[in-house]
């Protein structure tokens, strides 16, 4: 079984509300007159990460990219639980313990527990976390609320996280060494949007975070609403840095759609709603169902690979 066909399985068993189905970034558990939103991310050596990234680095991308999933339900960190699995290489590990300092510090939440395994000799190092936080509104964003005439927006730009990925595995080099230095710290650092998540997060119809693809993560919103997402690539904000390696035609810019790892929010409201911050608009939703690629307005190829998928 795939992943899908796996997690299909498990909704026979998450049937509590709190659950959402199992289609949302994360659990919306109501405890006392408060909302607990709680979430869990994993991060396998090989797949999350490169074998010669720096645990720092790996530290960092554990807390950041299971934020994300808190930021996209805006809600306030309150505590993570980190599993450590593969512990017992000194370096490595006060390399790690490092990059979860600043990890905490950072983003001001703090780690209350988890568990730790030696894996044996060999074995592939994989992290789990669970964050959970709270949330203050009333209704938290989940994928569904998306309507025709919506509109879609993303925070920041996209695609840098996938070029970092490139450079980091060396299959490209960038112009220089602040524009290589940026697209891996978008690979490495990523920043999930806190702020952002919490600013808009009772002002849309729709909220998520992009780890898998732009255009699969608009997929799931279209699935979860019952609407097309029309998202027009040329709409699609890339950074000068991007650009600057991979240029900005239809195939870079389909690139940087399905590569992944950006931790942006991805949203859809009303095209009258005013939001309070600077967010990019990449398309509309329309009756029918899936997503419809088009590009400068016209009609263009649906990649066979909307974004990452695990084996
Ligand atoms: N092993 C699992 N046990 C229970 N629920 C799971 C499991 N794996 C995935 N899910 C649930 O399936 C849904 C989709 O998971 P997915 O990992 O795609 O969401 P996500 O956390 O937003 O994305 P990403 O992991 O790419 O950041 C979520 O509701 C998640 O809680
Ligand atoms: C070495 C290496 N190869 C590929 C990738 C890309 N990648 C892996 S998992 C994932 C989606 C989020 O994961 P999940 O859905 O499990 O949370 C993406 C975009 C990477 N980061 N490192
Ligand atoms: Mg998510």
């Amino acid at each position: 079984m795939n992943e899908l066909e796996f997690v299909e399985q498990l909704k026979t068993l998450a049937i509590h509300p709190a659950a959402r189905g199992l289609v949302d970034d994360a659990a919306v558990l109501p405890f006392g007159r408060h909302k607990l939103v709680i979430t869990h991310d994993m991060m396998v050596e090989g797949v999350h990460y490169l074998p010669d990234a720096d645990p720092a680095d790996v530290a960092w991308k554990l807390v950041a990219v299971n934020l994300s999933d808190l930021a996209a339900k805006g809600a306030k960190p309150l505590g993570i639980l980190m599993g450590y699995g593969g512990f017992g290489d000194d370096a490595w590990d006060t390399k790690f313990i490092e990059g979860l300092k600043q990890a905490i510090a950072r983003f001001g939440v703090p780690l209350l527990g988890g568990d730790t395994v030696g894996m044996g000799e060999g074995c592939k190092r994989a992290f789990g976390l669970t964050a959970f936080g709270e949330a203050k509104g009333h209704i938290i964003p989940a994928r569904s609320g998306a309507a025709p005439g919506h509109a879609i927006y993303v925070t920041g730009k996209i695609g840098d996280a996938w070029a970092g990925l490139q450079i980091a595995s060396g299959k490209v080099q960038a112009r220089d060494l602040e524009c290589t230095a940026a697209l891996l710290k978008a690979h490495n650092r990523p920043d999930p949007k806190l702020e952002e998540g919490r600013a808009l997060s009772s002002l849309v119809s729709t909220m998520m975070d992009i780890s898998d693809g732009l255009l699969i993560d608009a997929e799931r919103i279209a699935k979860a609403s019952n609407v097309c997402l029309e998202i027009d690539l040329a709409k699609v904000p890339l950074s000068p840095e991007y650009i600057s390696v991979f240029g900005d035609d239809e195939e870079a810019r389909k690139k940087a759609a399905t590569g992944g790892d950006d931790y942006q929010l991805l949203l859809t409201a009303s095209p009258e709603t005013v939001l309070p911050i600077a967010v990019t608009r990449v398309g509309q939703c329309k009756s029918g169902s899936g997503i419809a690629l088009i590009n400068h307005s016209e009609p263009t190829v649906t990649p066979a690979n909307l974004g990452y998928v695990h084996a």
